[in-house]
């Protein structure tokens, strides 16, 4: 899979998509999410693949294992790069998960990476504990769910760059870890509490970065991208 950043976009509609897109001239990762999916539908996923850019599309699927093996039976006909679910949804629903994404991938064509949330880049370990109810570090329950996700036969996981390192030492090199919560250095952090800096994701294990605000808000996007390109790609 192609390791450039992956661009959030993040935007009401259609229209500011196309706006954003025009302002480069090669082809790039993105994400689509909910906020672009719940006006646009399935329809803005096939523009996006038609300019020739690779998609993650991020819908955080949890819900029964029956729906969700539905559901993603019928995501897989858009022919997207990668996709995921929430692993607080269990390993039936991941492993359900699966099975619909294979069965929904066209004959001849190569299915989706299927990936799964640990713990939202958004929350703290003081709000997990207090508000899930999990008397756990935060580490240790991001661990916990890469593993059910490993077992599950998923093939990576979402979390922070901060346990991207200790997911890689015990699932593997190989089960991608996707990392949102990337800021540029003294960036505004936003709603995301588990931040990083693009070269500090590579250097502690991450395998793809998602960045949205710190290119989408930038005044100059395409001097931001490249800034973020240069940092993750730094040898
Ligand atoms: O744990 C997660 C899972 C998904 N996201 C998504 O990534 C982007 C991040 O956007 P920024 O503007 O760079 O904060 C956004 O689309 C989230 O829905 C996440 O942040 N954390």
């Amino acid at each position: 899979m192609d390791n450039k950043p992956i661009i959030a976009l993040d935007f009401p509609g259609e229209k500011e998509v196309f706006q954003f897109l025009s302002e480069f001239d090669e082809p790039l990762f993105v994400k689509v999410g909910m906020e672009l999916y719940m006006q646009e539908g399935p329809d803005i996923v096939r523009k996006i693949k038609e300019e020739g850019h690779a998609i993650f599309l991020d819908l955080k699927l949890h819900d029964i294992p029956n729906t969700v093996k539905s559901a993603m039976k019928g995501l897989a006909r858009l022919g997207v790069d990668l996709v995921n679910v929430h692993a607080a949804g269990g390993k039936q629903m991941m492993e359900a998960a699966l099975e619909g994404l294979e069965a929904g991938t066209p004959a001849g064509k190569s299915r989706a990476a299927l990936i799964a949330v640990t713990q939202l880049t958004s929350t703290t370990e003081e709000q997990m504990q207090r508000e899930q109810h999990i008397e756990l570090r935060l580490i240790e329950s991001v661990l916990h769910y890469a593993q059910l996700t490993k077992q599950a036969g998923l093939n990576g996981v979402v979390c922070s760059v901060h346990e991207a390192r200790a997911i890689a030492e015990t699932c593997g090199e190989e089960f991608l870890r996707v990392t949102p919560g990337i800021r540029m250095s003294g960036g505004a952090a936003h709603d995301q509490k588990r931040i990083a800096t693009p070269d500090g994701a590579r250097r502690d294990g991450s395998s793809l970065i998602v960045v949205g605000r710190a290119i989408t808000g930038a005044v100059d996007k395409r001097a931001a991208y490249k800034e973020v390109c240069e940092l993750w790609e730094e040898k």
